[in-house]
């Protein structure tokens, strides 16, 4: 059994039992996994490569259903849903759970459309409205005064670091309720990271984050709790500080003093 930390606050999700299976794998990638996700409040997801963080990360809005074959068992508990039910739909789980990725995908065309592309999918067809939201998006993500000027340059001529604050701009643009990071800024150099962790905790105000980060002096500087997890399981979620300072679990304290990695 887990040890897990009373979440004294609201929470985004709660995940009950949970099980993820790959296509073709002989046992679930992830095992009846149970874990609170705090509202307002950044989660970090630690733990040794192939422990399943990004399975789980990517769970959360259902991307492995782009690929078939792929099966999940359990609930996630979103807006008093389960969002895993057949009839969830996706487009619209996406928009409330947004995804920010490894390596910044910022989509072949200009700075303005990227931010652009998800209101003008929710039909937001205002010339004046569409402005309105894409400057602010970009204010938030800390990215407008260095692109104002260029704004229907392509965006694939800016730095990795601003690409990835682009794709910030355009996954807040659309208001999400909770963002999901994969890893955000492993192909950052350290000023880019450092500029993306500083908007990651900007963005806690407005929405629930979690991340998953193999970096785990950035998971003690951004979150506010911390689920570390192996083989497939949840071994301990605590308040950061806590699980970092005093570990309440043997593998958690193995793990973050280097024994095993
Ligand atoms: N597309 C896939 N098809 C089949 N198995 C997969 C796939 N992706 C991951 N796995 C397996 O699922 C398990 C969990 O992998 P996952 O990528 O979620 O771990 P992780 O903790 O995010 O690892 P890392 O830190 O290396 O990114 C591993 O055993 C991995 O081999």
């Amino acid at each position: 059994m887990a040890t897990i930390i009373d979440i004294a606050t609201e929470k985004a999700l709660e995940v009950k039992n949970f099980e993820f299976t790959y296509a073709g794998a002989h046992e679930p990638n992830i095992k009846k996994l149970t874990m609170p996700i705090a509202k307002h409040s950044i989660t970090a997801l630690i733990g040794p490569s192939g422990c399943g963080k990004t399975t789980l990360l990517r769970s959360f809005n259902r991307m492995h259903d782009l690929y078939p074959g792929n099966s999940y068992g359990g609930e996630i508990l979103f807006k008093d849903r389960n969002i895993l039910d057949a009839k969830e739909d996706l487009i619209k789980l996406r928009i409330q759970i947004g995804m920010i990725f490894q390596k910044p995908t910022a989509f072949p065309m200009s700075i303005f459309d990227n931010v652009a592309y998800g209101l003008r999918l929710q039909g937001i067809k205002n010339k004046t409205e569409l402005q309105d939201r894409v400057e602010k998006s970009l204010q938030d993500a800390a990215i407008w005064q260095e692109v104002k000027d260029r704004l229907k340059h392509d965006a694939n001529g800016l730095s990795g670091g601003q690409q990835q604050r682009l794709c910030i701009a355009r996954a807040i643009a659309v208001e999400p309720e909770v963002l999901l990071f994969d890893e955000p800024t492993s192909a950052l150099d350290p000023i880019s990271t450092a500029g993306i962790e500083e908007l990651v905790v900007s963005l806690r105000e407005r929405v629930s984050i979690i991340i998953v980060t193999h970096n785990m002096q950035q998971a003690a500087r951004v979150s506010d709790y911390t689920g570390f997890m192996y083989l497939g399981e949840l071994v301990e979620l605590g308040r950061t500080e806590e699980l970092f300072v005093t570990p309440k679990e043997r593998l958690t304290e193995e793990y973050i003093t280097g024994k095993f990695g």
